[in-house]
């Protein structure tokens, strides 16, 4: 049987199942919280004591989508971090719930719902870089059209001696911000993403292996899967990476699926204590480059 994250003698868990659901969205909002819901179910069938959905699940990743689908999260919930919530209660797992465009002040984030085992919303984190590119010939995608980012870093306690950072796709291409989550005690982080066929064989496995010996923790990087009739090509290939930098699981390509990976999380402090990076910083040459971040442990 299952043992969920925080219910078990915490202090003494040393390994933790995760299960990325890669997942088919399309763009009927009712379709994909059934699609979730399955797949939520799947995933904790095969035990997982942490799900993990991808970037804008109930949504097309489209600039003008996303106030339509945009939901409150917070005291009130709307439907697709509800039933997050209560999948999480029921079946005790915890779910990142990758995200769901946030309304909130009659502005939208692209935002992180952290559930624990009890259907709590413990934590949020909204997307703090947003995705503005311009490739000329190949994708031209500007979340700030219609999206506002937001503006902390996000860490939660998931065992005593565990805690989860949570940032969103773009957010990986910022080592600040990893080696900022781990300094505020992350040592497992979540990417939920929506990289696509441009930029995604080239940057995608590299940029989660890259922040993994950035951070020295785990990296999960959770993509949709490829939908054929989406205006966005996502590029699928979820994967999760341990803290030498080497993936432990990968999505073999782009269709719908379960990655589950076993986290052996005695693994960071053996890599953390075999390479003091904090420590052996030399901002006396390079700066602080993080005002107010004390870079020794
Ligand atoms: N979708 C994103 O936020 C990021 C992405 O696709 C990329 O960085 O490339």
């Amino acid at each position: 049987t299952k043992t969920p994250a925080r219910s078990q003698s915490t202090a003494t868990q040393k390994t933790l199942r995760v299960a990325v659901v890669q997942m088919l969205v399309g763009s009927d909002k009712a379709t994909n919280l059934k699609n979730a819901e399955r797949l939520v179910n799947q995933a904790c069938d095969g035990n997982a004591d942490v799900v993990v959905l991808p970037e804008i699940w109930n949504s097309p990743y489209a600039v003008d989508q996303f106030r339509k689908h945009a939901e409150p999260i917070g005291h009130e919930c709307g439907p697709s971090v509800s039933l997050l919530k209560t999948l999480a209660k029921e079946r005790n797992v915890w779910i990142v719930g990758g995200s769901v465009p946030e309304l909130s002040d009659d502005k939208v984030y692209n935002t992180s719902p952290i559930i624990n085992s009890d259907g709590v919303l413990v934590e949020k984190h909204r997307k703090v870089h947003l995705f503005d590119i311009d490739v000329p010939g190949k994708i031209r995608f500007f979340e700030s059209e219609t999206l506002t980012g937001g503006d902390s870093a996000t860490v939660t306690p998931l065992t005593e001696e565990h805690a989860l950072g949570v940032a969103i796709c773009y957010d990986v291409r910022f080592p600040e911000l990893a080696i900022t989550m781990r300094k505020k005690g992350a040592s497992i982080l979540v990417y939920p993403g929506a990289f696509n066929t441009v930029t995604g064989p080239p940057h995608w496995e590299l940029l989660a292996r890259a922040r993994a010996l950035d951070a020295q923790a785990f990296v999960v990087c959770a993509s949709p899967a490829r939908n054929p009739d989406s205006a966005y090509q996502a590029y699928g290939h979820s994967v999760v990476v341990d803290p030498w930098g080497a993936p432990l699981e990968r999505c073999a390509g782009h269709g719908e699926e379960i990655l589950f990976a076993d986290l052996d999380l005695t693994r960071v402090a053996e890599v953390r204590n075999s390479m003091k990076l904090l420590d052996q910083r030399r901002p006396d040459v390079y700066g602080t480059f993080i005002e107010g971040v004390d870079w020794k442990e």
